[in-house]
C-alpha cells in the first residue's frame, strides 16, 4: 500500500483542535470573499511549508481569523468545514475545542456560540458523517478569573443539556498572558461538576510554578507539555507527577516546530514520551494555521523517529483510551479499528 493512502486510511482520534485554528484554506476563501471590505488575504491565515513564527506573530494570525469568522453563519460554516474535512482524513473521533468569544466580536452571546457549534456537529452527524464529535469548551487565559468562571458554567450547563456532546473544558491562549493560579478555582470547579479537563502546560519554559500548580488539579489531558522534562528546563518532579498519574500528553508536532517552541521535528518531546511509554496522543493544534493534518502528523512522527506502520497502528488505537467521551464509545471506536486492521495490513 502506498504510504501516503496508508497514513489517510488509518483510523485516528483528534484530541487537540482548536476551531477557529483548524479552517481550511478553501473556507478561508469563502470568508474572504463573503468580507472583502477586510482586506484580507490568504497569506494572513496560515503559516506555510518550511516558514516560522514566533508565538506572538501566531497568535495574531487567530486575530486575523476571528475577524473572518464573526457571524452565525460563519461559524456554522466553518465548524461544518472542520468535522468534514477529519472525517475525510480518517478521522473517526474529533473532539474539537473552540473559545466562546464577547457578544460585542460576533453579535453572538457566548450561549448562542456553543449552541451554533453543537448545531454543526449535529448537522453533520445527520448528514452521515463517519465521525463522531465531541466539544471541548475553551477558557483563553488571558480574559481572567470571571470570564473563567462563566465559561465553565455554560459548560456545565451544556454538559446535562447537549445530549453528551459537551464534555470538558480546555485551558489555552497566549501563554505569555496571565497565571493559572486565577484560574484554578474555575478549573476546580469544572472538574467537581464532572466535566473532563485538557490544560495547555509548560507550552513556554519557565511555567515551572504554574504546571506544578494545575498538575495538583489534576488535569485529564496535558496539551503541548513542551517544557516538562528536565532536558529542556523542566523538572524530574514534575515528570513523576505526569508519569503517576499516567496523564496522557497531546503532541502537536508541526504547531511546536512552526510556533518556534521547538528547534526541529527530531528535537520534538514525542520522543521523550514515547521511550518512557507514557500516553501520547498525535494531534493537529490548528491544521489551517500550521497548514497539515492529521495524517500528515503521523506521517511525520513515523519518518522522525522510525516508527513502523504497526508502531504507527498501536499510536493511534491507544488514542482511544484517552478520549473524554463515555465508555460505550471507546468500545465502539476498538471495534472499528478492528474491522478495518485487516484491510491496512493485507
Ligand atoms: C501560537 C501557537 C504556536 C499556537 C499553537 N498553540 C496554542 N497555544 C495556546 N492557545 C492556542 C494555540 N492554538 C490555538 N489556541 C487558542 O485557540 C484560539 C483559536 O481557536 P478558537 O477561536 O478558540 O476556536 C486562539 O485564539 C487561542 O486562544
Ligand atoms: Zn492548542
Amino acid at each position: 500500500m502506498d504510504n501516503d493512502v496508508f497514513y489517510r486510511e488509518l483510523p485516528k482520534v483528534e484530541l487537540h483542535a482548536h476551531l477557529n485554528g483548524s479552517v481550511s484554506a478553501q473556507t478561508i476563501e469563502k470568508l474572504i470573499s463573503r468580507k472583502p471590505h477586510l482586506n484580507i488575504e490568504h497569506s494572513m491565515t496560515a503559516i506555510g511549508k518550511g516558514q516560522r513564527r514566533t508565538l506572538d506573530e501566531c497568535f495574531e494570525v487567530f486575530r486575523v481569523i476571528h475577524k473572518l469568522v464573526d457571524t452565525e453563519e460563519d461559524i456554522l460554516m466553518v465548524a461544518t468545514d472542520v468535522i468534514k474535512e477529519f472525517a475525510a482524513d480518517g478521522v473517526k473521533y474529533l473532539e474539537l475545542r473552540s473559545t466562546p468569544r464577547e457578544e460585542r466580536d460576533t453579535g453572538l452571546t457566548k450561549k448562542t456560540y456553543i449552541e451554533t457549534v453543537i448545531k454543526a456537529i449535529q448537522k453533520c452527524k445527520e448528514e452521515g458523517a463517519d465521525i463522531d464529535v465531541r466539544f471541548l469548551v475553551a477558557i483563553d487565559r488571558r480574559n481572567g478569573t470571571e470570564v473563567a468562571l462563566e465559561t465553565v458554567n455554560l459548560a456545565e450547563e451544556f454538559m446535562l443539556s447537549s445530549d453528551g456532546l459537551v464534555v470538558g473544558v480546555d485551558l489555552s491562549g497566549d501563554p505569555t498572558v496571565g497565571h493559572g493560579k486565577d484560574l484554578l478555582p474555575a478549573l476546580q470547579k469544572a472538574k467537581n461538576s464532572g466535566l473532563k479537563l485538557s490544560l495547555h502546560l509548560s507550552e513556554i519554559p519557565s511555567q515551572l510554578d504554574e504546571s506544578d500548580l494545575l498538575l495538583s488539579l489534576p488535569p485529564d489531558r496535558i496539551g503541548h507539555g513542551t517544557f516538562l522534562h528536565p532536558e529542556v528546563g523542566g523538572s524530574q518532579s514534575l515528570v513523576n507527577k505526569v508519569v503517576q498519574k499516567k496523564i496522557p500528553i497531546e503532541l502537536c508536532l508541526t504547531s511546536n516546530v512552526k510556533g518556534n517552541t521547538v528547534p526541529c521535528y527530531s528535537k520534538h518531546h514525542f520522543k521523550y514520551w514515547y521511550e518512557l511509554g507514557h500516553p501520547t496522543v498525535i494531534c493537529t493544534d490548528d491544521k489551517g494555521v500550521f497548514c497539515t493534518d492529521l495524517s500528515q502528523e503521523y506521517q511525520l512522527a513515523a519518518s522522525t523517529f522510525g516508527l513502523s506502520h504497526e508502531a504507527v497502528w498501536k499510536l493511534s488505537q491507544q488514542a482511544i483510551d484517552c478520549i473524554f467521551g463515555p465508555e460505550i464509545v471507546k468500545q465502539q471506536l476498538q471495534e472499528k479499528w478492528n474491522d478495518l486492521h485487516p484491510q491496512l495490513f493485507k
